[in-house]
């Protein structure tokens, strides 16, 4: 057995592969390409609103290829996840996409993709050579007892043949033992996801008798237990559990906006939000009375900012300045939001 490593929140393995890598720093971005999807499985964590023909660049609505870029930059990605649905179900936007991204970001930014369905020699060298780097195929769980005979073991051949990174990626349930004999005896990488309860699958996975695991994640009971046990026959293989998906990678995935976004007086907290100060003004003429005390005091031209019936400012200049400053304004806060342009407020204490 190769060596494991692990992290301290569940997440372990005997090898990553480059997609992995980079999602871990926070760096992929996500593009999910229709909602629309041929399978059932029983587990789908995928919402009934997004299940239509829509496109997402991580949480913004793509309505536009620039939509996509902008989002890229926002993020400064250094690498894309595609999945969706099934993106495969749409393969001349997926060959457009991959294109995309390689000719804005150039051919290091680093390309995934996931599907259910068998692609055959033809398109596989077409996702190639637009530049894909890393597939992982999601076979149902009805074939896995099957998988050596089936398509997809052909579509892992002709994927391996085009010098893709390849591996299978499938929930942690029952069955894995077979999906770990599989991916040793043809080489690839297998990746593991702690089940989760979502919105959209909770009712049949209760049905089923699945519970969670306990009260501060999604995370099914035993899924984790299933993983270590296969350790031993599987080859090259990492679990990612829930937590970390969770709280790790959406961590870093806002520190790298919040770095790439922030103003000069924000402070970026640990759980990537940004802090800074909020002067509300009642008109113009108490805006520039602030902005002259401001300047009285020292505080240079970028360390605040003129928005709509406001100034914004360093969280320790407000508080520095309070006294000064209540005298022509409003309320005054110290906010605490989410990194993007009209990022959601976490917190709003008055000062
Ligand atoms: C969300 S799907 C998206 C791409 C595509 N629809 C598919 O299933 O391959 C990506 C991966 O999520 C995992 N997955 C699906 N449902 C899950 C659930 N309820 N809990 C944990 N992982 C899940 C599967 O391992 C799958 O390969
Ligand atoms: S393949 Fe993916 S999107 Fe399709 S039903 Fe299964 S989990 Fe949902």
């Amino acid at each position: 057995m190769s060596e494991v490593s692990q992290s301290e929140i569940g997440s372990f393995n005997t090898f990553l592969s480059e997609g992995c890598k980079l999602c871990q720093k926070g760096a992929k971005m996500v593009l999910f390409v229709t909602g629309i999807c041929p399978r059932n499985c029983f587990y789908c964590p995928v919402s009934h609103e997004k299940r239509t023909e829509v496109v997402y660049a991580n949480e913004r609505l793509v309505n536009s290829d620039q939509d996509i870029i902008k989002e890229a930059r926002q993020m400064d990605a250094l690498g894309t996840g595609i999945t969706g649905g099934e993106p495969l179900l749409r393969p001349e936007d997926i060959l457009h996409y991959i294109k995309l991204l390689k000719d804005e970001f150039g051919k290091e930014h680093h390309i995934h993709l996931y599907t259910s369905l068998t692609p055959d020699r033809e398109t596989v060298g077409r996702l190639a050579e637009a530049g894909l780097d890393e597939i992982r195929f999601h076979p149902p769980a009805d074939i896995w007892t099957n998988i050596k005979k089936s398509r997809y073991a052909r579509s892992i051949e002709y994927a391996k043949d085009y010098a893709l990174q390849v591996g299978v990626e499938v929930p942690a349930i029952e069955g894995i033992d077979k999906i770990a004999e599989f991916t040793r005896s043809v080489d690839c990488f297998l990746n593991l996801n702690e089940l989760e309860f979502s919105d959209s699958n909770a009712e049949d996975m209760k049905l089923r008798g699945f519970v969670l695991e306990n009260d501060i994640s999604n995370a099914v009971a035993g899924s984790q237990e299933l993983a270590r046990k296969i350790i031993p026959v599987a080859g090259k293989m990492h679990f990612c559990s829930s937590v970390y998906k969770d709280a790790i990678q959406l961590r870093e995935r806002l520190i790298r906006i919040a770095r790439n976004t922030a103003r000069d007086f924000d402070d970026i907290t640990d759980d990537g939000t940004i802090i800074y100060g909020k002067i509300i003004c009642e008109n113009d003429i108490s805006m520039q009375k602030i902005i002259e005390c401001l300047r009285e005091h020292e505080v240079p031209d970028d360390m605040m900012k003129s928005t709509p019936g406001g100034i914004e400012t360093a969280w320790w200049i407000l508080e520095d300045l309070a006294e000064l400053v209540r005298q022509n304004a409003g309320e005054i806060f110290i906010v605490e939001r989410y990194p993007f342009e009209k990022g959601l407020i976490v917190e709003k204490i008055p000062v």
